[in-house]
């Protein structure tokens, strides 16, 4: 059997109810259990679409030491299913490694023996951070009466995160997707808080293409009858969202693969045993995406997806400032904008006009087959990029 089919083979359709029952939400609501996590009160947030949250708390990480000036400070922010956890082996409470590992740490593109790296949990994520599943002021979860938040005000909450860690100017914020999203709105919003600005496989405007997979993901997670509408926090292990939820994740992570990677990878192989002739069993693809849909599910809460996807549906760093070049052009930042050229979501027209708007903006473009993953993968390409743009010597010639 050749490496593609046994990849494309593993594991068996048992795994489709791998695990026992879903809970209804996996939201690690305050709970730390990796043990570095830390937590910032900030008190009320006025937000970008009206009202406000009264109490916003703030998870996150960091590595490594801010200096005396305080000018060797970079900020992290994850995609839409990421956490804090950017970096750091596999422990109890967290199985998998931190998903920027080969990025962040000693000796590594991002040097943590020379910068203090900050990693928060977004706000209306499911991580600690305040979302859906925290309590409101009632001391029961928020469910469908949390509000809308845009990316600004996830952006907002950071800031003030910020200043609470005596951050004025960040030397570096880089995200990838969601977290480009907040890393440009940082930029166009806080120039005199951003000396560097990083963003990878992301866009400075949700285009119509994003909406419309955001708009069928959204569309799942509401038709599931368990959905409740939202308010669901009370129910058994097996009786929440999970099937909507897991459903977006089938139609999102369609769209993070390439088209190419999974013909080459899956072709149309069947799933082991199974027969998908008549209707019973599955192609090898289809239990592939079955198995991301059962881990979704598994650590990540439906309200927090729904929350989060609308943010980035409105995400627009021109939105009350003359448009997107005009925002662009108004970045002080150096600018790094990174595609990936398989990127069938975030295309790469969408970085270079990044990297043509902002002043001094430079563009370069990952080779792989990937997809919008492949900044989650490809890090024999992304590491030397990031660490041309700090001016890491030590990680090039290494
Ligand atoms: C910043 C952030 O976004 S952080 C969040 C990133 N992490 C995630 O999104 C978690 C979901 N995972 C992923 O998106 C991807 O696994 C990545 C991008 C992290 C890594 O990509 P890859 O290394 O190419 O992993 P791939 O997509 O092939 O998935 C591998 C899994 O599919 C399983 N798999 C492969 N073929 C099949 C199949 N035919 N049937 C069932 N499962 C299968 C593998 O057993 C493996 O399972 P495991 O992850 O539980 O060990
Ligand atoms: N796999 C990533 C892709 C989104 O950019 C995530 O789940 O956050």
């Amino acid at each position: 059997m050749s490496e593609s089919e046994r990849r494309a083979h593993r594991p068996s359709a048992r795994d489709r109810t791998a695990g026992g029952p879903i809970p209804a939400s996996c939201a690690w609501r305050e709970t730390d259990p990796v043990g570095r996590r830390r937590f910032a009160d900030l008190g009320p947030l006025h937000l970008e679409a009206g009202g406000k949250l009264p109490e916003v708390r703030m998870a996150y990480e960091t590595w490594g030491t801010l200096s005396a000036r305080a000018d060797n400070a970079v900020l992290v922010l994850h995609a839409l299913t990421g956490d804090s956890h950017v970096t750091g082996d596999a422990e109890p409470g967290h199985p998998t490694a931190g998903w920027w590992s080969d990025m962040i740490g000693p000796g590594r593109p991002i040097d943590t023996d020379h910068y203090y790296v900050v990693a928060p949990n977004v706000l209306g994520g499911c991580q600690g951070s305040t979302g859906p599943s925290s309590d409101a002021p009632n001391g029961t979860p928020w469910g469908s009466r949390f509000p809308y938040v845009t990316v600004r005000d996830q952006v907002a909450a950071e800031r003030e995160l910020a200043d609470r860690l005596g951050v004025g100017t960040w030397a570096l914020v880089v995200g990838a997707s969601m977290g480009g999203h907040r890393a440009l709105e940082w930029a166009a919003g806080e120039p005199d808080r951003v000396a560097a600005v990083a963003a990878i496989a992301t866009s400075a405007q949700s285009t119509a293409d994003q909406i419309a997979w955001a708009h069928a993901q959204i569309g799942a997670i509401r038709a599931d009858p368990r959905y409740r509408g939202g308010d669901y926090y009370d129910a058994a292990a097996g009786d929440g969202p999970h099937v909507g939820l897991g459903i977006a994740r089938q139609i999102a992570h369609t769209t993070y693969r390439s088209a190419r990677e999974l013909d080459e990878r899956f072709g149309r192989l069947p799933q082991g045993g199974e027969n998908p002739l008549g209707g019973g069993g599955r192609f090898a693809v289809q239990s592939y995406l079955d198995h991301h849909a059962n881990k979704l599910a598994r650590r990540f809460d439906a309200n927090s997806y729904v929350v989060l996807t609308e943010s980035m549906n409105t995400h627009d760093i021109g939105r009350d400032r003359g448009g997107v070049e005009s925002a662009l052009a108004s970045i002080t930042a150096r600018t790094l904008a990174v595609a990936v050229d398989s990127d069938r979501l975030f295309l790469p027209t969408q970085s270079e006009r990044i990297a043509a708007g902002a002043p001094s903006g430079t563009y370069r473009l990952l080779h792989s087959d990937y997809g919008h993953d492949g900044f989650l993968i490809d890090f024999d390409q992304l590491g030397p990029i990031i660490a041309e743009f700090l001016g890491n010597r030590a990680y090039l010639t290494r």
